[in-house]
């Protein structure tokens, strides 16, 4: 069966890197595309030799007309709740990796998929081996009583610090019995970076960098780094058709993260 396929925030990097990848294969089937800079009703061909498909910057109306299966978001953390609704309303099951959600989007969005028996994946990287950076560090944190986080990404980007490095802050914080620890003078300190659940995130931007991470943990006499580094947005194709697979059949239900998907 073809699993039908809308983006949100088509036309930006990562919306124009997954329609590629959704027209390129052959369970998919790009349904639509929208973005807030699109002209009304126009047509957009994702990928040279591809049909063009409607692009709206109406997402209610876009829906409407082309009937997906599946809506896939990125585009900006402050669009990204009244997408939801919309979708929800249109019984369209989500996969969305836009970051900087709030905690009050992602209860939301957990009450939209039972509210409208619809499926919706939200991960803050779609990268495998990201996906495998945070779950090494997530173990390693349970020896180590020091950690901090240095996240790496290009200049255009909206969010600090990076989803992807609060959400591995979290997990790290999560797998351990008692809280890191850290130097009482860094408390105001500016150029001591921002505390999550007791890990400190260091943030750089600028160009020549798509994303990257580093995670240094420490004890006496020893520091472990756990480093993943992305040289194109291909890398998380794979991770983002696998969400889109999964979550069409999975009315119902909301997955944080894409290591739910994975054989850990
Ligand atoms: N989860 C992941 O693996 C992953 C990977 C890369 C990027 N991201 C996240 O995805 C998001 C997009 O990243 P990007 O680099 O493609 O950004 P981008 O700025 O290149 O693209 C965002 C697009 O969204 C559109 N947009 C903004 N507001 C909109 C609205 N209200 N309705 C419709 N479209 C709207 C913009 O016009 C733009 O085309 C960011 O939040 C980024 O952090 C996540
Ligand atoms: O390019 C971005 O923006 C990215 N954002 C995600 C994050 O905030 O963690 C994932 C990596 C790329």
């Amino acid at each position: 069966m073809t699993i039908k396929v809308a983006v949100q925030g088509a036309l930006g990097q990562m919306g124009r890197e997954v329609m590629r990848a959704v027209t390129a294969a052959p369970d998919l089937e790009l349904a639509g595309a929208c973005d807030a800079r699109a002209e009304k009703s126009a047509k957009f061909s994702p990928a040279e030799n591809a049909p063009p498909v409607p692009l709206n910057d109406n997402l209610a109306r876009l829906l409407a007309d082309t009937r997906p299966d599946v809506l896939v978001d990125f585009s900006l953390a402050a669009a990204v709740p009244q997408t939801v609704e919309i979708a929800a309303r249109a019984g369209v099951s989500l996969v969305i990796g836009t970051t900087g959600l709030s905690a009050q989007t992602l209860a939301r969005v957990n009450d939209l998929t039972r509210e409208y028996h619809i499926g919706a994946v939200i991960a803050p990287n779609f990268a495998l081996g990201a996906v495998v950076m945070m779950e090494l560090s997530r173990i390693a944190a349970r020896y180590f009583d020091w950690a901090e986080i240095i996240e790496l990404h290009h200049e255009y980007k909206a969010d600090a610090p990076s989803g992807t490095a609060i959400a591995t802050a979290r997990t790290m914080a999560a797998s351990r019995d008692k809280p890191f620890r850290s130097l009482d003078s860094d408390a105001g300190h500016p150029s001591r970076g921002q505390k999550f659940d007791g890990v400190t995130v260091h943030s750089v931007r600028m160009p020549g960098l798509v994303a990257n991470q580093e995670v240094i943990l420490g004890a006496p006499g020893q520091t472990l780094s756990i480093k993943h580094d992305t040289t194109s947005r291909e890398c998380f194709m794979p991770g983002v058709l696998l969400a889109i697979r999964e979550i069409a059949g999975r009315p119902g239900e909301f997955i944080f993260g894409l290591e739910k998907l994975l054989d850990f």
